[in-house]
């Protein structure tokens, strides 16, 4: 005999103490097991009630069936009800759904609208602390910089670095939440990417762009779409720089293979990371990461032959084998394993190189929509270098600080990552000034929002690059919120490897050619129309490069 509503209430008791059991868990990281026991659990049940006398199995499939819609009714109500009512960010505001679930997130990913739009709406509504997630607040004050990310700053990574599980011996150190391990794991990339590193890297970068200048010499007097051969550049250097390889993009003119997969699909990722444990779970059924894995096996297979032909003789001449290096000598820094060692190379690669290439093709939008500011820039480049492209150094480069200034002035308007770097309060939570954000809350500050707010910034929206020198005091740069690089533990490793990158490129491009939009261009789609994905990913921008007489 099936009595429906005692199964079906059964359930719901079950799916309550399940619930009251695991809220202080971080559960993301167990939804596949969830899953799968659930799974088991159902089957099992039903062969369980079968064994009940005067019980057919098709009895006892919906005797199963009601217990476990009882228990997933109850367990979902619970979840929401709890977030709404007793969760200890309830207190900060925000839309409904977002207090529930955080596919809310992900719903308004996959709209029309840019997540940003939609983020700089919901604090327009709701003020500097928006609640955009059950356990997730977005900040737009500030003080939060040094409170979440400052070095001094208790805040660990949040939820979201562990997408590819916790186990410190199996991701990047982009990944590792443990921060013991982080420190460790973090002086190896310190060396590869140290000053001594970088002057070997300097003359190769250089080379790079020297074939970057042919290309545009090649081309000039034809639309170029400065997305795509910023990316090939940078691209390319990464190649040379992360693995010692030679992409030969710039060469081809197309995109690798490995980094189209990756491209292709941004946008599915952008949105799914909104949800940590859908990846964590895509990443745990096999073949679900079909269109990385070009990129998957390119990276393995480089870092395999840099190992089968290690030489210890010879100084690492890569970041990659500064990597090896410290595993070849068994250092505490060391990837632990060769599954972090793999997952160590793709960091290389895409921390390293749309990051850049963004940043340049932004910046050389912003100079042919303000030909005075490259005038002043070719002035500048011109009494460094009188005699033309065949003498220039780095060392005179670096000292034209009005480069840096564009640098600084792009990566403000146009932050390569936007936001969406979270972290995760400490057990006592933190205060940002006055506001006391709860433990384990997962909290960010949007890079793009804040580093143009007029609360800080004046002419938020326009392209200043005189703010960071002759106009500093008078427009309150110092003190304003800006950090594309990150800051305090975390900060990004690659940063002076990037402005030698920048310089290098922007140096040798303005010094070679007048830059400007080409006929029919107005650069509009490609100012507002970037997609706020997991990186920022630029619309195609055509422009001119015409060549300078004599240089
Ligand atoms: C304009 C260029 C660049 C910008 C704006 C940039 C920005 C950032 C930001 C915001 C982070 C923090 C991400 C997080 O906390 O999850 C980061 C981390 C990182 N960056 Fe960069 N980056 C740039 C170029 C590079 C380059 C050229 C490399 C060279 C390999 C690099 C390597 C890294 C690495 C390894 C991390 C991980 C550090 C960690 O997780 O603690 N970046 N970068």
């Amino acid at each position: 005999m099936v009595f429906p509503a005692r199964i079906g209430g059964l359930g719901a008791l079950f799916g309550i103490l399940f619930h009251i059991s695991i809220i202080n868990i971080e559960f993301d990281l167990y939804i596949f097991h969830f899953i799968a026991t659930s799974v088991i659990a159902f089957l099992g049940s039903v062969y369980a009630f079968a064994q009940q006398g005067g019980i057919g199995p098709d009895t006892a499939l919906v005797a199963s069936t009601i217990f476990f819609l009882g228990f997933n009714t109850a367990l979902l109500t619970s979840i929401a009800t709890y977030r709404l009512v007793f969760h200890r960010c309830r207190v900060f505001p925000g839309p409904l759904p977002a207090k529930i679930t955080r596919f809310y997130a992900t719903y308004l990913y996959t709209r029309k609208e840019e997540y940003y739009r939609s983020l700089a709406k919901m604090h327009a509504t709701y003020g500097d602390y928006v609640r955009t997630g059950p356990r997730e607040i977005s900040i737009l004050h500030k003080d939060a910089i040094a409170a979440l990310y400052g070095p001094n700053s208790k805040c660990r990574k949040s939820t979201f670095y562990g997408q590819s599980g916790n186990d410190p011996n199996k991701v990047s150190i982009n990944m590792l939440r443990d921060q013991k391990s982080y420190r460790q794991r973090r002086r190896a990339w310190d060396r590869g990417l140290s000053n001594k590193a970088l002057s070997t890297y300097e003359p190769r970068i250089k080379s790079k762009v020297d074939q970057f200048v042919t290309k545009l010499r090649t081309n000039a007097g034809k639309p170029l779409d400065i997305t795509a051969w910023a990316m090939y550049y940078s691209f390319d250097v990464m190649g040379d720089i992360g693995f010692g390889k030679d992409f030969n993009s710039l060469g081809t003119g197309v995109e690798h293979p490995a980094i189209k997969g990756i491209h292709d699909h941004v946008a599915i990722l952008g949105a799914l990371q909104t949800v940590p444990w859908l990846l964590n779970l895509l990443g745990s059924v096999p073949g679900a990461a079909g269109a990385f894995s070009e990129f998957f096996g390119m990276c393995e297979a480089e870092i395999r032959e840099k190992e089968k032909n290690w030489d210890s003789e010879k100084e690492p001449r890569d970041i990659v084998s500064w990597l090896l290096k410290a595993s070849k000598d068994k250092e505490s820094s060391a990837s632990p394993t060769k599954e972090s060692q793999a997952d160590d190379s793709r960091v290389v690669i895409v921390a390293g190189s749309d990051t850049t290439s963004n940043t340049l093709a932004n910046a050389l939008f912003y100079l042919s929509k303000h030909p005075t500011l490259q005038s002043k820039l070719y002035t500048l480049l011109t009494t460094a270098f009188p005699n033309g492209y065949q003498y220039w150094t780095y060392d005179k480069v670096k000292a034209i600080s009005y480069i840096d200034d564009i640098i600084n002035e792009t990566l403000r308007l146009k932050p390569a990552v936007l936001h969406g770097v979270t972290r995760e309060t400490p057990p006592e939570g933190i205060y940002v000034g006055d506001t006391y954000i709860p433990s384990n809350t997962n909290a960010s500050v949007s890079c793009l929002l804040i580093q143009k707010d007029a609360r800080w910034w004046q002419q938020g929206d326009a392209f200043v690059p005189e703010r960071w020198s002759e106009w500093r005091e008078e427009m309150g740069t110092d003190g304003a919120p800006y950090f594309p690089f990150q800051l305090g533990t975390h900060n990004c490793i690659g940063k002076n490897l990037a402005y030698l990158s920048l310089r290098t490129s922007l140096s040798a491009i303005v010094l070679n050619f007048e830059v400007s939009l080409a006929e029919g261009e107005t650069g509009e789609v490609f100012d507002t129309g970037f997609a706020d994905t997991l990186l920022l990913t630029l619309p195609p921008l055509k422009l001119m490069f015409t060549p300078r007489e004599k240089r």
